[in-house]
């Protein structure tokens, strides 16, 4: 695949820096984190309008509003993760990036130099998903909170809220990549601000994905819900909304686990890019440059790793779990589940992930029944799906009904 990464320099060093701020913020303090997640779900399902006790939404939708606005906490903070107008230039931007890169796919390689640019800003333009006008007001935002961030540095009023491992505050990880740029000069304001709108997708499209396919799945499958209500009452009323509680929801990180094993967001993973001649053990040679992935979307439906691939089990993995199998939690690695990658590069926020659509689930389980109104037959994946990425089904809408 052609430019698919960056040529000749190799990644910026922004880029090698994230992963690991990635592990020192939302996996190693991720506890930090979850009062404000637990809160900004709260707020975002009390947005939802109901009629006679019944709402009616876009599952994606659903998911995304509520990962918009809870990712955007860990982002940038609590009060741009309350904006409204922040938060809906988040989600034009990302699915605004998606319609792009599929129309440009659809122009062939020779042609991308001279109209690539053209046919990208002309597939969003006027529509809701417009990336121009969205990432405006994105930088309109980012740059005030980058002066404040500014200001407060400047001031020797600087809190110790950007400090990983002294503070009770969890970090803003904007105000730490800013703050990396200002102090130590590590990388420019324009590759802190490219970064983020990589993090916004790695983090908010992701995630989203996965809720909006075990809100699907769930909603055709509503002999779920007892079990896992039961799951959650005893977990939150002895615990409360907290990572140990997440922890002990096993049967829903089994649920969730199976959902994304049979709809995860892409149907490869764990891309490499060769940076010398690479040997195999069977004797096959890949040249420098060659870009390998894993067809996990294929080993996740195979039947030599799974009994009854393609049927819906949700507690397959706590069974294999009691069987004994290691590597049966939603985090885990494993060559036969591929959703969050595999070795150095496996996704660092999967926790964060993780616990988020958690409580998210648990949440929405607690206060509604979730119905299926007319879309029991519709695929999950949409029509914008292209080459590996699956792009949801915007059509398939579910109702959820006040307890
Ligand atoms: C369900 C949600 C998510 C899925 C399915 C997912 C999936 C992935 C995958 C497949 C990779 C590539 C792994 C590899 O190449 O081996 C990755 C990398 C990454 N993800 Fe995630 N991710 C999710 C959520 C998140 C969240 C919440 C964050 C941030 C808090 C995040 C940040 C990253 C970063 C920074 C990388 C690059 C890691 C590196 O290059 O070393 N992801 N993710």
């Amino acid at each position: 695949m052609p430019g698919y990464f960056p040529k000749g320099m190799g990644w910026p060093k922004i880029a090698k820096t994230t992963p690991g701020l990635i592990r020192a913020t939302v996996y190693k303090h991720l506890h930090r984190y979850m009062p404000s997640i637990n809160q900004a779900i709260i707020s975002q399902l009390q947005t939802l309008d109901f009629k006679d006790g019944e709402c009616n939404v876009g599952c994606f939708d659903l998911a995304y509003s509520i990962v918009a606005r809870s990712g955007s906490f860990a982002l940038v903070g609590s009060r741009l993760s309350r904006n409204e107008e922040y938060l809906k230039a988040v989600k034009d931007h990302i699915l605004g990036m998606i319609v792009t890169t599929r129309v440009q796919f659809l122009v062939p390689d020779c042609l991308k130099p001279y109209i690539g640019g053209l046919i990208g800003r002309l597939a969003t333009l006027g529509t809701s998903w417009d990336m121009h006008t969205s990432r405006k007001i994105m930088l309109k935002h980012f740059d005030a909170r980058a002066a404040e961030y500014h200001a407060e540095i400047f001031s020797g009023n600087r809190s110790s809220k950007s400090n990983l491992d002294e503070s009770d505050n969890p970090v803003e990880i904007f105000r730490w990549l800013y703050e990396s740029s200002v102090l130590r000069e590590r990388w420019t304001y324009a590759e802190v601000i490219g970064e983020m709108l990589l993090l916004q997708f790695a983090f908010i499209y992701t995630t989203s994905y996965g809720l909006y396919g075990a809100l699907a799945e769930l909603a055709r499958r509503p002999e779920y819900i007892a079990p896992l209500r039961e799951e959650i009452d005893l977990n939150f009323s002895r615990m409360g909304p907290t990572v140990p509680a997440c922890d002990g929801m096993v049967l829903m990180d089994s649920f969730l686990k199976e959902c994304q094993r049979l709809h995860p967001p892409s149907a490869l993973s764990a891309h490499r890019v060769c940076i010398s001649d690479l040997k195999l053990s069977n004797g096959i040679t890949l040249k420098q440059g060659s870009h390998v992935a894993v067809p996990s979307g294929i080993i996740q439906r195979s039947s030599e790793h799974y009994t009854n691939p393609d049927a819906f089990d949700g507690f397959r993995f706590v069974k294999r779990a009691a069987g004994g199998a290691k590597d049966s939690r939603l985090v885990d690695l494993s060559p036969d589940y591929l959703v969050f990658g595999m070795g150095a590069h496996a996704c660092p926020g999967r926790w964060m992930a993780s616990a988020l659509m958690k409580l998210a689930f648990a949440h929405i389980l607690n206060q509604y029944d979730i119905l299926l109104p007319n879309s029991t037959s519709l695929p999950l994946t949409g029509s914008l799906s292209f080459e590996e990425f699956y792009v949801p089904n915007f059509g398939l809408r579910i109702a959820v009904r006040r307890r």
